[in-house]
């Protein structure tokens, strides 16, 4: 396994994203955040965009996962193959894209693409996939890593209020790759039950870093109590 990856063992990646037309949808705000997010110990961080990237690894010297989100098409997560080269220009240790099965924007396919980001940058790839059978196919597409990042978020994918364990847990069983757990994971026992049910490592984003969403969920509570009181 990659040593990079290798460290990531058991651990908390954080990812630190705000969305477009967010007042913290800023590149110097998100290097601050990372930099918060690892003096409480955050293994690694993962980020979003160009401009974010540079910034937080000129900052940090933690493992950086690099995604470029474009388009709007299906596809968003770093689309094509000039995106993952780009991503891997920052200076992201490796590159995270879409890993579903679904027609990218440039035409490739995913294993072209993941050959393509191992030879001209020697970076591994993570998959970010929605289903089981994407990412056996993912895996044996040659990505490196495989997170659970779109179950879920493809229409053909299971929905559920909280993280998608049992994915988790199949995937870890089954795969050749680490697999990493991400994506609604919104409590420090759901993350560690990710870990428990087999993944190598575990990514946080809206609960760590996306302060208008937890301070929904409290308003929400907040609102109900009065209403039932
Ligand atoms: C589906 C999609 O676009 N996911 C993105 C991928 O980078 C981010 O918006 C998520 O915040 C990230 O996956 C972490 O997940 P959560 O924020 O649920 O902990």
């Amino acid at each position: 396994m990659n040593p990079l990856l290798a460290a990531l063992r058991g651990r908390l990646v954080v990812s630190c994203q705000a969305y477009p037309g967010e007042p913290m949808r800023d590149p110097e705000t998100m290097r601050r955040v990372a930099q918060a997010v690892a003096i409480g110990g955050a293994a690694g961080i993962r980020a979003q965009g160009l401009e974010d990237l540079r910034l937080i690894r000129a900052a940090l010297d933690l493992p950086l996962i690099g995604l470029w989100k474009d388009g709007d098409g299906d596809v968003f997560i770093t689309p094509t193959l000039e995106h993952a080269l780009a991503v891997a220009g920052t200076g992201a240790d490796v590159v995270a894209l879409d890993g579903t099965g679904r027609p990218r924007p440039d035409r490739r396919t995913l294993a072209e693409t993941v050959r393509a980001v191992h030879e001209r940058t020697g970076r591994p790839v993570m998959a970010d996939v929605s289903t089981y059978e994407e990412g056996v196919a993912a895996a044996e597409a040659g990505a490196d890593v495989v997170g659970t990042t779109l179950a879920g978020y493809t229409p053909y994918s299971r929905v559920g209020p909280g993280p998608d364990l049992d994915l988790v847990a199949r995937l870890s069983a089954d795969l050749p790759v680490p697999v990493i757990a991400e994506g609604r994971i919104h409590s420090p026992e759901q993350a560690a039950e990710a870990l428990r049910r087999g993944a190598h490592a575990v990514v946080v984003g809206t609960a760590i870093t996306h302060p208008a969403t937890i301070t929904r969920w409290f308003t929400e509570a907040v609102a109900q109590d009065a209403r039932s009181g």
